[in-house]
C-alpha cells in the first residue's frame, strides 16, 4: 500500500469503548478519578484496541530509529557522527542506557539504521535483527545550505516507521515506544519546533547532548538560516518542511507515530526529538493523536511547549534529556500499573461499599442546565 492509502486508514479511537471504560473506572471501589492520568491512558487504550474488557500491554517494542545529519559541520553538537554508529551498536548489547532500562522493565530493542553514515548492516527484513537494515542515505545534507532531503526521502522514512509498526503488531506486540540515535539530531527538531508552533528559534532551541555558551550560540545561527533558507522556498506544504528541515531518525519516529494510528496500537513519545516527531505525525494526520502517549517532559527548552501544543498531558517531569527511549521506557511501568488495578480491582458492589457520587459531574450539569 503507497503512503497516501495507508494515511486514509487512520480514524479516530472509539468514543464509545472509552465511555465504557470511564464507567468501568468510576464503578472501582476507590475515590472517583484518583488514579489521575493512569486512568485517562486506560480510557484511551480502551478506544485503541475497541474492546474496553480486551486493554493488555503485554509486550512492548522499544523502536530506535538512528541516522546522521549533515549539520553538524556547523558546529551545532560537542560530538561528531561517529558516535551515532557506536552508540547505536551498544543498543545490541545491552551497553547504552536505554538498552540497559529495557532489559530491566523487559521491553524489546530494536535499534533501526534508517540513515546513518555507516557502511551498510547486513540486509534483514526479519525481526528481531542486532540492527534493522533500512537505510535510506548516509546521513542528511546540511539543512543550513540545502533540503535535508528529497520530498520522496521523506515520504520513505515515513513509511519505513509506519511498516515496521505494522510488522512488530503482527508479531504480538501491543504497544511501541519511540526512541532515536543521531549525532546533531536535536537542530533539526528545534528548527522544526520553531516553524511548526510558530516560536522564536531561541524557545525552541537547547542545548542537545551539551554545548557550550558559543556552541548554543551557533546553534540558533544555523536553525535561523535553515528556517530563512526553507522560507525561501515556493514550496511549503507539510511533506516539504519535513524534507527541508527533518532528518531521517526523525521521520521514521514520524511514521511510528502514523503507524500507530494506522494499525491501532498505542505509540509512546520519548523526549525532545521524539515530541517534534509527534507533533509532525498529527500534522499530517490530526487524527492520529488518539494514539499517541506523552511519557516525560524534556529539559530541552520546548519540552513542555511541545506536550501542551500536541494537547497532552506527561505522567512524570523527571528532568530528563536523554533520548534513546529512556523517557518512553520509564513510564511503560507506570501504565501497565494502571491497566492492572483496571482489570483487577474490585468493584464498590463486590467490596460493599455505596458507591461514590461524582460532585464535578453533577456541578458541570447544573451549570448547564
Ligand atoms: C554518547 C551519547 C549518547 C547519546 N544517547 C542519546 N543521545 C542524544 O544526543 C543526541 C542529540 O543531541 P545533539 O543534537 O546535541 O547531538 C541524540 O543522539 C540523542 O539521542 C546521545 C548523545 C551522546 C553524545
Ligand atoms: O529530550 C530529548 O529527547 C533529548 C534532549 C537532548 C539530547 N538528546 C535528547
Amino acid at each position: 500500500m503507497d503512503l497516501q492509502e495507508q494515511l486514509k486508514e487512520i480514524v479516530p479511537a472509539n468514543r464509545m469503548e472509552m465511555e465504557k471504560a470511564k464507567r468501568h473506572w468510576d464503578s472501582l471501589a476507590k475515590p472517583l478519578g484518583s488514579l489521575g492520568r493512569l486512568e485517562e491512558a486506560v480510557i484511551r487504550l480502551a478506544g485503541i484496541c475497541g474492546d474496553y474488557r480486551k486493554i493488555k500491554m503485554e509486550r512492548a517494542a522499544l523502536v530506535v530509529m538512528c541516522g546522521d545529519h549533515g549539520v553538524v559541520e556547523e558546529g551545532v553538537t560537542q560530538s561528531d557522527s561517529s558516535v551515532t554508529k557506536i552508540v547505536a551498536e551498544g543498543f545490541t548489547c545491552e551497553k547504552t542506557s536505554v538498552a540497559i532500562m529495557a532489559k530491566s522493565v523487559g521491553v524489546d530493542v530494536f535499534p533501526v539504521d534508517i540513515g546513518m553514515d555507516t557502511d551498510t548492516y547486513p540486509e534483514s527484513k526479519v525481526i528481531p535483527f542486532a540492527i534493522l537494515n533500512r537505510k535510506i542515505e548516509n546521513g542528511t545534507n546540511n539543512i543550513v545550505k540545502e533540503p535535508a532531503m528529497t520530498v520522496e526521502q521523506c515520504k520513505k522514512a515515513l513509511k519505513i516507521g509506519i511498516d515496521l509498526v505494522g510488522e512488530l503488531k503482527k508479531q504480538g506486540y501491543d504497544v511501541i515506544a519511540t526512541g532515536e540515535m543521531g549525532i546533531g539530531n536535536t537542530t533539526p527538531s528545534s528548527a522544526l519546533a520553531s516553524v511548526l508552533l510558530d516560536i522564536p528559534v531561541e524557545t525552541a532551541t537547547g542545548r542537545g547532548a551539551g554545548l557550550s555558551d558559543e556552541g548554543l550560540e551557533r546553534k540558533i545561527k544555523a536553525v535561523k538560516k535553515a528556517i530563512a533558507r526553507f522560507e525561501g522556498e515556493q514550496k511549503k506544504d507539510i511533506f516539504s518542511l519535513l524534507a527541508h528541515l527533518g532528518g531521517y531518525d526523525i521521520l521514521g519516529m514520524t511514521g511510528l507515530f502514523l503507524g500507530g494510528a494506522i494499525y491501532k496500537i498505542p505509540v509512546l513519545i520519548d523526549g525532545f526529538i521524539s515530541s517534534v516527531a509527534a507533533l509532525c505525525a498529527t500534522k499530517i494526520s490530526p487524527e492520529s493523536i488518539d494514539y499517541i502517549f506523552a511519557s516525560h517532559i524534556s529539559k530541552e527548552p520546548a519540552g513542555q511547549l511541545l506536550i501542551e501544543a500536541l494537547g497532552l498531558k506527561a505522567f512524570i517531569t523527571c528532568d530528563m534529556c536523554l533520548g534513546e527511549g529512556t523517557g518512553a521506557i520509564a513510564v511503560l511501568p507506570l501504565i501497565q500499573m494502571g491497566i492492572d488495578v483496571y482489570t483487577k480491582m474490585r468493584t464498590f458492589d463486590e467490596a460493599d461499599i455505596e458507591e461514590y457520587i461524582d460532585y464535578n459531574k453533577k456541578a458541570e450539569e447544573k451549570r448547564n442546565d
